[in-house]
């Protein structure tokens, strides 16, 4: 066995092996043809709705072209049929580059415009089958439909019966190993980061465009194959099979098994296929009945089996998962971290937002090693200056190097792939990553995704996935985190959040670090704790940038304070010395003190 093979082999669910094992076999042990059938519609099944999965589940996109993909497979197989050309293979193969080429053509306009235009660009795509099949009726038989399309060959075998079922399965292995090597990957980390902020997978070096209509062209191809699977299981095709209904009934299989589950899909389709749904009494209601369904699903239960059994399986592990994880932390010393901090410098920048102007020529510059602070009123454009310097913002005027080289006006994922790494004022964590997790995707500005390596799994793909590892597992060390490694970032509490977010940028090693109010929220020992950390990041080199309304802290932690009002710098300079200056005083402190002598608090 090749280590690659093996890798394969031991990095998959055994259950999934022996399931696909025993699936495969049924035949062998007497499943009669009608249930042959049904299998095989699971399979056909579940290739659409893991497909589902990836554009809407992973991704966050309404994508409701599936269908017409699906139809383009099935027709193209049929038609290769219709002209001699019976190689299952070959059918797949055009299949495959229709489906992603319909994807491109549905996708690129789509996606470029909105989620809304890709929903209604990809539904168009349904709506148009009848039409197109109309339209193209010397290939396609109409409304006739193309039947006898029966026997396809496998390298000049013809394959019937037992032989073709055990393709059907294979192809559908095959696909759901694929699915889960991305999801696995630095691709899939992308995505989940992706469903929960787009602006956060920017800051995190991900062009979200370019992941969207990727994980919906990719999404597309099981699609094209199903549809070759499906001509030859029904043997007839017409464009009957291709409706709304079929589409709203996979939607709604997609959310119940678990929109953001790989194994959710045959979970999904099985219910679908066998569910008792399919009774012939219920056909004339089904669309009503799968709409109806679809909503509730979503409505109440947008988790899905497969986060059901999340959730159960979090909770029997939950014991022994507190236990190493303490145990492995231990008074242990926190890991050195070194951390390649760059000067950054930022001159004349200026911001307006309808005639408002944000921001009105800032000058800035910050050292390696050093923790800069930024303070002001409410409304003074702190935000806004660390929105521009990570490219969440274009600055009208004005320019921002790192090390020298002009960064101006770039996008947030460029910037970030540079070395700015950031948090948000509201900490932006998927809920459903757990710690580790979150903090390793802080990795992923740096290298490549590397999709095709994570989907055959080339050595270089372990490597970069264990250097990702280990470079988490070290930064929430430094943080004196490590003990909630393997946590749902979900059910931490704000404050831990916030550091969470803060380690994750330090895990990215960013030339350049830029935290938006960390310490908001924070009680005692999360303020001692962000503390610890920030001190730990300057040693380690970093360039530290910090928006914070917590004078105190900001006068404790910070080597030089910026002082904003109304999108101008005020008042720059050591922290003694900003605190005494009388326009922060008259602008800024005073109206603090005020602030907290009127709420009662020190
Ligand atoms: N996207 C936007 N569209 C319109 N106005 C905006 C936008 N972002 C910021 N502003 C305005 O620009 C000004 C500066 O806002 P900014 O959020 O940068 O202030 P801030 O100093 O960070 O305030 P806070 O301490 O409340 O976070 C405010 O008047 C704000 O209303």
């Amino acid at each position: 066995m090749t280590a690659r093979l093996r890798s394969v082999l031991l990095d998959t669910p055994l259950f999934v092996f022996v399931g696909f094992v025993v699936v495969a076999a049924l035949p062998y042990l007497g499943l009669d043809f009608y249930w042959q059938r049904q299998v095989m519609l699971i399979a056909v099944y579940t290739l659409l709705c893991s497909g589902l999965n990836l554009s809407f589940g992973y991704a966050g996109e309404l994508a409701l072209g599936q269908v017409a993909v699906f139809a383009s497979g099935a027709y193209a197989a049929a038609i290769l049929f219709n002209h001699g050309h019976t190689d299952i293979l070959l059918a797949f193969a055009v299949a495959t580059v229709l489906a992603g080429v319909a994807g491109l053509v549905s996708g690129v306009p789509g996606l470029r415009l909105s989620h809304w235009s890709l929903a209604l660009v990809s539904f168009f795509f349904v709506l148009l089958i009848p039409s197109l099949v109309t339209i193209l009726k010397e290939y396609t038989g109409g409304n006739a439909g193309l039947p006898g399309v029966l026997g396809p060959t496998l390298f000049g075998r013809p394959l019937f019966g037992k032989e073709f079922y055990l393709v059907a399965i294979a192809v559908t292995l095959l696909w759901m190993l694929v699915m889960r090597n991305m999801v696995v990957s630095r691709f899939g980390a992308f995505l989940r980061v992706m469903a929960e902020s787009p602006t956060l997978a920017e800051s995190l070096g991900g062009s979200v465009y370019l992941l969207r209509v990727q994980a919906y062209v990719i999404g597309a191809l099981p699609a094209g194959i199903a549809g070759v699977l499906f001509t030859y299981m029904t043997g007839f095709i017409s464009p009957t099979a291709f409706t709304l209904t079929l589409l709203i009934a996979l939607l709604a299989a997609t959310v119940l098994g678990g929109a953001d589950s790989v194994w959710g899909a045959p979970v999904g389709a099985a219910i679908l296929v066998l569910g008792p749904l399919q009774a012939a009494s219920f056909q004339k209601y089904s669309t009503a009945v799968y709409g109806a369904f679809l909503i509730f699903v979503g409505v109440a239960f947008s988790m899905g089996l497969a986060g059901l059994a999340r959730i159960l399986r979090r909770r029997l592990l939950e014991r022994r998962l507190a236990a190493p994880a303490a145990a492995a932390e231990g008074g242990a010393e926190p890991a050195a971290l070194s951390i390649p901090g760059q000067r950054l410098e930022v001159t004349g920048v200026a911001k307006a937002f309808a005639g408002l102007k944000a921001l009105n020529g800032v000058d800035l510059v910050v050292e390696p090693g050093t923790i800069t602070a930024i303070i002001g009123a409410n409304g003074a454009g702190k935000t806004t200056l660390l929105n521009l310097i990570s490219g969440v913002l274009r600055a009208d005027e004005g320019t921002v190097t790192l090390a020298g080289r002009q960064i101006t006006g770039l996008r947030a994922h460029r910037v970030s792939r540079l070395g700015v790494g950031r948090t948000f004022q509201t900490p932006l964590i998927p809920p459903r990553m757990t710690v580790l997790e979150v903090v390793e995707s802080g990795r992923l500005r740096d290298g490549e995704v590397g999709l095709l390596k994570a989907i055959v799994r080339l050595p270089a793909h372990y490597r970069v996935r264990r250097q990702d590892r280990e470079a988490a597992l070290a930064a929430l060390s430094f943080a004196g985190l490590g003990h909630l490694a393997d946590q749902p970032a979900g059910s931490l509490p704000l404050g831990t959040r916030r550091l969470l977010e803060v380690v994750r940028a330090v895990a990215g090693k960013p030339h350049v670090l830029l935290l938006d109010e960390p310490a908001a929220g924070l009680d005692d020992d999360g303020l001692r704790e962000l503390e610890m950390l920030m001190r730990r990041t300057r040693e380690a080199g970093g360039t530290v940038v910090l928006v914070e309304h917590n004078v105190p802290f900001v006068m404790d932690v910070a080597d030089q304070v910026f002082a904003m009002e109304l999108g101008r710098v005020i008042a720059s300079g050591p922290p003694e010395a900003v605190r005494r200056d009388q326009r922060v005083i008259d602008s800024y402190l005073g109206r603090r003190g005020q602030v907290a002598e009127e709420s009662g608090v020190a």
